[in-house]
């Protein structure tokens, strides 16, 4: 299976890629940043980038192929320079898209030893804050109040819900509402790094630690050093990382793997999970101690379906803040529309939404009808 690594500052942009490239059997991993991306490109042989124009495609040799917003001759001539093997705008046409990494997989053209950095930052670039959590309903106003609550004192908090509910968005809330705001947020996806990855991800490691450390690496714990650092999908990490957490937490130090110093470590952590943890726990999945230390607030977040009132608003904001990312004026939406999405299962919660949303914004006519509701969710 063909291995396609997305790399853009858009969240949005990054599902919707990898949801089409998954459905058409690629595997596919999306990095918002290009200092993510180049770690991932030290640990997984991709077959293809795919890249904004914005950021600077890690010098790894792997083809790619450039992906702007931007339809000028020169912004197109500039990609190739910078050694793209294609160039296709914003918005995505997805068939053109697929042609085209079916022919760069196939050929792939020598790609030039050190691709000059693309200076032109995207227009689009993530802004530094985190985006608003939109809603009037009772469940959100209960969800901001225990962010306002909880955020200022150094609790440490565990956020629970259904994939796709906003736990990394009120994680990001609790960061930037507290002293700690101007330092680093930091985030893991415990969920997505190999268990033999873990240790060195979360606590670094020293040149020589192991065969492919060749320089020395600050983890996670260090990066995020005075800031927060969110720990996501904690509920499936191994049980050996687990009691390295633990230790972690107890004592405020870490060790990178290889060394033998001891380094001190202020980090406030935020776990999130879609598990029931309790659960885990009684199974043997997860580490009582650990649930003790990460979980002294928890806060739930609802499901889409229990707030389905704020699912107009929701749509409005979407409708709004994606068509100003395509750069397009946004689109009306029949009340027949609107009354069709309302009544969905949304089993995928707000990402589901948004994903929706982008897909009836670029495959609609002059508006959004109920009938494209129905032909696109
Ligand atoms: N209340 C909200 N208002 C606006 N956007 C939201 C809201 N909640 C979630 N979103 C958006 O929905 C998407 C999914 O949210 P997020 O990544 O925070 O979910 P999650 O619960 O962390 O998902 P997962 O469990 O899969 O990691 C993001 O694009 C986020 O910005």
């Amino acid at each position: 299976m063909a291995k396609v690594l997305i790399l853009d500052h858009s969240k949005s942009v990054r599902n919707i890629l990898r949801e089409r490239l998954e459905y058409e059997g690629f595997s596919a991993e999306a990095v918002e940043d290009e200092a993510t991306a180049s770690d991932m490109c030290e640990k997984v042989p991709f077959d293809l980038i795919i890249s904004d124009t914005g950021c600077k495609v890690p010098d790894a040799g792997i083809p790619f192929i450039a992906l702007s917003a931007d339809a000028s001759v020169d912004s197109a001539v500039e990609a190739v320079r910078n050694g793209a093997q294609d160039f296709l705008t914003k918005p995505i046409d997805m068939n053109r898209l697929m042609q085209s990494i079916h022919r760069t997989i196939e050929n792939p053209a020598p790609a030039p030893a050190a691709p000059a950095p693309v200076v032109r930052r995207s227009r689009r670039a993530r802004p530094a804050e985190a985006e608003h959590i939109i809603g009037i309903s009772p469940e959100i106003e209960h969800v901001r109040q225990l962010i306002d609550k909880v955020a200022p004192c150094e609790a440490r908090v565990l956020i629970t819900g259904e994939n796709g509910t906003g736990k990394e968005l009120v994680a990001r809330w609790l960061h930037a509402k507290s002293s700690r705001a101007a330092a680093p947020f930091v985030e893991v996806n415990c969920a997505a790094i190999p268990s033999e990855l873990i240790e060195s991800e979360l606590f670094g490691h020293e040149r020589g630690a192991f065969t492919s450390a060749i320089k020395q690496r600050k983890g996670k714990f260090e990066q995020a050093d005075g800031g927060t650092l969110f720990m996501d999908e904690i509920g499936d990490m191994s049980l050996a990382a687990q009691a390295k957490v633990l230790r972690a937490l107890q004592e405020s130090r870490i060790s990178r793997v290889g060394g033998d110093k001891e380094i001190e470590v202020d980090v406030r952590v935020i776990a999130a999970t879609n598990k029931n943890l309790r659960e885990e726990i009684k199974k043997g999945n997860f580490r009582e101690d650990l649930y003790h230390r990460i979980g002294v607030i928890v806060v739930r977040v609802p499901a889409l379906r229990e707030h389905a009132a704020d699912i107009p608003t929701l749509v409005d904001h979407f409708v709004r803040t994606i068509s100003a990312e395509y750069g397009a004026r946004p689109k009306p939406v029949d009340p027949a529309a609107l009354e069709a999405l309302r009544q969905m299962p949304w089993t995928g919660n707000i990402r589901e939404l948004r994903n929706v949303v982008e897909r009836l914004i670029v495959l609609s006519g002059e508006r959004i009808t109920a009938r494209d509701v129905k032909e696109y969710y």
